[in-house]
This record gives structure tokens, C-alpha cells and sequence, in this order.
């Protein structure tokens, strides 16, 4: 089967912007191919290199070295088949929960009636049904990430990238979030890559989870097929006894790497 992102061989270095002669390596020699439909989190110790492998996968960032392939088509600039939900407020102020979500339609000329439709659509299905007026700031969190959202879903992506979308949210808001992030993605099973530091989350969302090592050269050393059934509920899968002892094996590979990173960021203090 064709992968909808294939990530072949992927090497990210950065040069220092101070010293154009330093140079440092992210990512080294990732091979990551996520099938249509599957859904795949990456986990990995805090600045490893997470957000770089979603950005090539975004095409928002060329790698140094390797290829990317879309649904078998090298990838060029762009990638316009996958939608992003990043950890940061992406919504636009001045806009309306509306507006924001129809913000993408409109960008592809879709007409305005037919754009408010499918906007109203998606507000409804994100639970947001009357809440098209408002305006960012006069919506809670959780409700913002939901217009995020719908925003990214409303543009049908065959590939959804997400890096840590509810890490800011409280834990009650943030199991609702995951569990209707669920549901959408089980009527609809499109290709989601998605990036957490929680292994948790990881694992009571995913088919597979990837665990990177720690930077640099940051690379995957350990993959896992999750086989618990579906449809879950996050909170309640992980009282599941398969779950307990998933949890037990990926922290086996983890724990690790997680030191490092931590004795790393703590020497860049
Ligand atoms: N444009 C850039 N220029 C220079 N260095 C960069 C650039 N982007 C990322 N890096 C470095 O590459 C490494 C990996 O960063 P990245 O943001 O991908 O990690 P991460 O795993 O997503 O981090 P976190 O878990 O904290 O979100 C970090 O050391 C970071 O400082």
C-alpha cells in the first residue's frame, strides 16, 4: 500500500544563526511512513526534534537530506493535502469562531454561502452549534481549540498533522478533546501524525507509536503496535490491563532517552 506521508531517510541540520560555523544535527536517518487512515503519535523527550519531523511533513521546512513522499508524489513545497493543528492559538482575533473556521474555504475561493454551510456544519459537529459570533476572546480554551479544530477538519485534509494541540488545556477539557478528536477521525479515517511529550495520550489515541531518542541526531528506537480495541475512551482505556502493559514497554524504551533530554535542557540553562 501506498503511505499517505512517507518520510524517507530524513536528516535535519540547522546552522547557528551567531556562528554560521556551527552547525547542529535535529533529526538524523528518520524513516517514518504513516498508511491512509492510520493513526501514528510520535513521543520523544523534550526537544528532540518532534516539531521538526511535522514541519517536513508539512513541507514547511526542507530537509537536509532524504526524501518525502505524498500518497507516492515527492513532496514540493507545501504540503496542501494535510490540514495542522499546532500547539499555539492559531485563530485570527479579529475574526469571528465563524469566519475563522471558513478562514481556508474562502482562501480557496469556495463561495461564501456554500463556505458559511460547511462552516456551521463543523462548528456543530465540534460541539460549538450558536457560538459562530463570537469572537476569540470570548471563548474558553477548550472552545477555541475546538474552532482550531473544526478550521483544520473543515478543509477534508487526507493527512492531519498535530503537534501537541491540547497540551494547554486542563485535564478533563483535554480527555473531551481527545476523545471527539476520536470520533471524527473514526468516521472518517484519514492519515494523523500526531506529536506528544504524553505517553498517555499516546497511547490511548494511536494504531503505532514511535518513540524518538533524545537529540542530537534525535532518530526512532522503538516502535509499537497499539492493539487495543476500538472505539475507546481515553480515560477509561487506560484502566484496559493491555494498556498498563504497553505502557510499561514503551517507558522501558523511553525512560531513558527522557533523562537525557532532561540533564540536556538543564546544561543549556
Ligand atoms: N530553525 C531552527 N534553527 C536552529 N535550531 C533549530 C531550529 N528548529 C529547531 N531547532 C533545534 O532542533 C532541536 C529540535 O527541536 P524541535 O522543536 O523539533 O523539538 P521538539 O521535540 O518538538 O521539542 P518540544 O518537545 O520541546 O516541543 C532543538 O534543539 C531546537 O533548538
Amino acid at each position: 500500500m501506498i503511505p499517505a506521508l512517507s518520510l524517507d531517510n530524513i536528516t535535519c541540520t540547522f546552522v547557528s544563526k551567531d556562528d554560521r560555523s556551527q552547525r547542529y544535527t535535529a533529526v538524523a536517518d528518520t524513516t517514518l511512513n504513516i498508511a491512509p487512515g492510520e493513526f501514528v503519535s510520535v513521543v520523544g523527550p523534550t526537544g528532540c526534534g518532534k516539531s521538526t519531523l511535522l514541519n517536513v511533513g508539512a513541507g514547511l521546512l526542507e530537509p537536509s537530506s532524504g526524501t518525502v513522499k505524498v500518497f507516492g508524489q515527492p513532496l514540493n513545497g507545501i504540503n496542501s493535502r494535510a490540514g495542522y493543528m499546532f500547539q499555539a492559538e492559531a485563530l485570527m482575533p479579529w475574526r469571528s469562531a465563524l469566519q475563522n473556521v471558513i478562514a481556508g474555504l474562502q482562501f480557496r475561493g469556495v463561495a461564501e454561502d456554500d463556505a458559511r454551510r460547511q462552516g456551521e456544519e463543523w462548528l456543530t459537529r465540534v460541539g460549538l452549534q450558536g457560538f459562530g459570533d463570537r469572537y476569540p476572546h470570548q471563548l474558553s480554551g477548550g472552545m477555541r481549540k475546538r474552532v482550531a479544530l473544526a478550521q483544520t477538519l473543515v478543509l477534508d485534509p487526507d493527512i492531519i498533522l498535530m503537534d501537541e494541540p491540547f497540551s494547554a488545556l486542563d485535564i478533563q477539557t483535554r480527555q473531551l478533546m481527545e476523545n471527539e478528536v476520536l470520533d471524527l477521525w473514526n468516521a472518517k479515517k484519514k492519515a494523523v501524525l500526531f506529536i506528544t511529550h504524553d505517553l498517555d495520550e499516546a497511547i490511548a489515541m494511536s494504531d503505532r507509536v514511535v518513540v524518538l531518542s533524545a537529540g542530537p541526531a534525535t532518530r526512532p528506537i522503538g516502535e509499537f503496535v497499539i492493539d487495543l480495541p476500538r472505539p475507546r475512551d481515553v480515560a477509561e482505556i487506560r484502566t484496559h490491563p493491555r494498556f498498563v502493559e504497553l505502557h510499561a514497554q514503551i517507558w522501558g524504551v523511553l525512560r531513558e532517552e527522557v533523562l537525557k533530554g532532561y540533564q540536556q535542557q538543564k546544561q543549556k540553562v
